[in-house]
């Protein structure tokens, strides 16, 4: 049987069951359970600490997890990113009190407090700064105002956290994070394959939309450059001589703006309908 780990609380628990539900598999009912047998799929899921999944996958003693980029980075286990999975996007950035620092450049001999002490201690030594690390396990940007630390460094989303401190950021962000599907490096179990279709599935589905639309057929060659399908798109013949209909799958956030384009054109009876699953 697959055994895969997902996320058992936290920002990444609650979408990566919702995902695992949408592809098809059984979630647990309730959140104490620990484990939750598929039998029908031949798949065991563990819920696990976010931070912890990455080191039970290197460990060999599950097949895939659900964990954050992020997490991934500071938990330093040997494990690999097979799959981005489109949430709890988010980036990792050094903030301080408005003009106390322009950036990391400014932070030599300054503490800064972070749940991620790896990345950031890996990030000042790549940069040659010489600046305290202080272990916080949350919450950490009320740090500053309680004088535990002159800077943070934090997961960033809509930036609320931050301006409700009063700090703001400074400097790149360090990385970029999101959801991802992790394995054993260089493994490609053929149990799991099945799992990751389901996975990009699940991902094609919610970005792609059907449209189908009718146009003069002098118009196609235009029209097909508008919406080429992920292949070639289906191009059928209507009972209106001179004219086709052709359907393609074009990016959900694009289809609007095609469907003005298509009108344009001069075609009509333009629709869009969602993908609720599939497999390319
Ligand atoms: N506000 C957020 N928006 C998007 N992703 C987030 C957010 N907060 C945390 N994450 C992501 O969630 C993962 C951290 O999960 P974890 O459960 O350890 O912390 P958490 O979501 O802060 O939960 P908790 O605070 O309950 O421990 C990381 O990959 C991080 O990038
Ligand atoms: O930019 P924002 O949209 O405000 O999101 C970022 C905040 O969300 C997370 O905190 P969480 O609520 O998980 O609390 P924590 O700090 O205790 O982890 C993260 O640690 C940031 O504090
Ligand atoms: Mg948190």
């Amino acid at each position: 049987m697959l055994r895969i780990a997902v996320p058992n609380k936290g920002s990444l628990s609650e979408r990566a069951s919702a995902m695992l539900k949408e592809a098809g598999y059984r979630q647990r009912k309730e959140a104490k359970e620990l484990v939750t047998v598929d039998p029908g799929n031949q798949v065991e899921f563990f819920y696990l600490r976010p931070r912890d999944i990455a080191v039970y996958v290197s460990a060999g003693r599950l097949d895939l997890g659900i964990t954050g980029r992020d997490l991934l980075l500071e938990s330093g286990a040997n494990a690999e990113e097979v799959l981005a999975l489109g949430f709890a996007r988010s980036t990792f950035r050094y903030a301080v009190k408005p003009g106390s620092a322009r950036g990391a450049a400014d932070f030599d001999g300054m503490t800064i407090a972070t749940s991620y002490e790896n990345i950031v201690a890996k990030h000042l030594a790549n940069s040659g700064i010489q600046a305290t690390v202080v272990h916080l396990d949350g919450a950490v940007e009320t740090a500053v105002e309680l004088g535990v630390a002159q800077v943070v460094a934090d997961v960033v989303e809509t930036g609320t956290s931050l301006r409700n401190a009063g700090l703001e950021v400074v400097g790149e962000p360090i990385m970029e994070s999101e959801a991802i599907l992790v394995r054993r490096p260089g493994t490609d179990d053929p149990r799991a394959r099945p799992f990751l279709r389901r996975l990009q599935g699940v991902l094609v589905a919610g970005s792609y939309v059907m449209m189908d639309y009718d146009c003069r057929a002098e118009h196609l060659e235009a029209a097909v450059a508008l919406t080429p399908g992920l292949e070639a798109p289906t191009v059928s013949p209507l009972h209106n001589e001179g004219w086709v209909a052709v359907r393609a799958m074009v990016p959900a956030k694009e289809a609007q703006q095609i469907m003005d384009d298509l009108y344009a054109l001069g075609a009509r009876a333009i629709l869009t309908t969602a993908i609720h699953a599939c497999r390319l």
